[in-house]
């Protein structure tokens, strides 16, 4: 099984129909509105984010916290993960009624379980959202920079593309970079290539969330790929969520042609019913990517992890043993 990283999975996206269930149960909560036979339940990118919101106001104790990360990196090892970066969401927390240090650090204890357990390595990358407004960015962004947490190595935005400018969160990502964190933002999602070039200008980031509608300027799939961002692609999401009518008509292989640097994650794994594993089979079946190419998406995804150098070395000898035939 080749190994995996991923670098792009919000963490109450990860949170199973089941789980939340369980704790709609524990906390006596209504989910008929989002979750029907065991499934998410939503119609476009608008509900989508509000099925998410309501999920995550399901998560109220560090305890809560700790297992929905445990479970997320367990799985993800069971699917040949090494590496895992995951969104974390101070806003959604503190809406939960828990303090984002609580959150952060509940999430902390998850990762070190799911690391003695299975090995696998995993760091938090902070995130505002975005249509929650400049202000609560860079609150986010604050809070980052002070929580101290060692496995908290990364800012980025997530939420609406469609609302506000990247030129809005300039100072919330100029805050982040002061901190010393790997930055990341999405973009090229819901929005076009302006909205990625805009991205690229006003933050500065080393990898792009999505980035995928860069395709429609060739002039800034040539500056991706010149300047060596990396996009976190999100094949499945991408599909459900519409962003392309299907796969024949996603760009991942044009974008690799070009020479831009590409990794594959699963986003908001059940919402999409998918996986890190049926990202990396999505790419063999539909985009040809052959064995030595999901290695080197690997490798590509480790390179640009968020990561201290050690960690980084150490992750990459575990790639390439597993390259060397036995
Ligand atoms: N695909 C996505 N785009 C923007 N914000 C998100 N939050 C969770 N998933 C997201
Ligand atoms: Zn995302």
């Amino acid at each position: 099984m080749v190994l995996k990283a991923e670098l792009h999975c919000h963490i109450e996206g990860a949170a199973s129909p089941r789980l939340i269930e369980e704790q709609a149960r524990k906390y006596g909560a209504d989910v008929s509105g989002f979750i029907r036979d065991g499934a998410y339940f939503w119609h476009d990118f608008t509900t989508f984010l509000s099925a998410y919101d309501r999920a995550a106001s399901l998560f109220r104790t560090p305890e809560d916290y700790a297992l929905l990360a445990e479970t997320y990196l367990k799985e993800l090892a069971a699917q040949g993960a090494i590496y895992a970066e995951f969104f974390t969401s101070p806003d959604h927390a503190e809406r939960a009624g828990l303090s984002a240090q609580a959150y952060t650090d509940s999430l902390g204890e998850g990762i070190m379980r799911a690391r003695a357990a299975t090995g696998i390595e995993a760091r938090m990358i902070v995130t505002g959202v975005r249509h929650f407004g400049p202000e609560a960015v860079e609150k986010a962004a604050s809070f980052a920079a002070r929580c101290g947490h060692p496995l908290v190595t990364g800012f980025g935005v997530a939420g609406d593309e469609r609302v506000g400018h990247p030129r809005d969160f300039s100072r919330a990502f100029a805050i982040a970079r002061e901190a010393g964190f790997g930055i990341t933002i999405h973009a090229g999602e819901f929005a076009g290539a302006e909205s990625v070039e805009a991205a690229l200008d006003h933050t500065r980031p080393s990898r792009i969330g999505h980035g995928v509608r860069a395709i429609e300027n060739p002039e800034l799939v040539r500056r991706i790929a010149d300047e060596g961002i990396v996009l976190e692609v999100c094949p499945v999401s991408n599909i459900v969520l519409g962003v392309f009518p299907d796969y024949a008509h996603h760009p991942l292989p044009q974008l690799v042609a070009a020479g831009c640097r590409i990794t594959l994650n699963s986003d908001d794994p059940p919402h999409f019913h998918t996986n890190l594993a049926r990202e990396y089979a999505v790419a063999a079946e539909h985009f040809g990517l052959n064995e030595t190419a999901l290695r080197s998406v690997t490798r590509t995804a480790l390179e640009a992890a968020f990561v201290d150098e050690e960690t980084r070395g150490r992750l990459l000898s575990r790639l390439d043993a597993q390259e060397q035939p036995a």
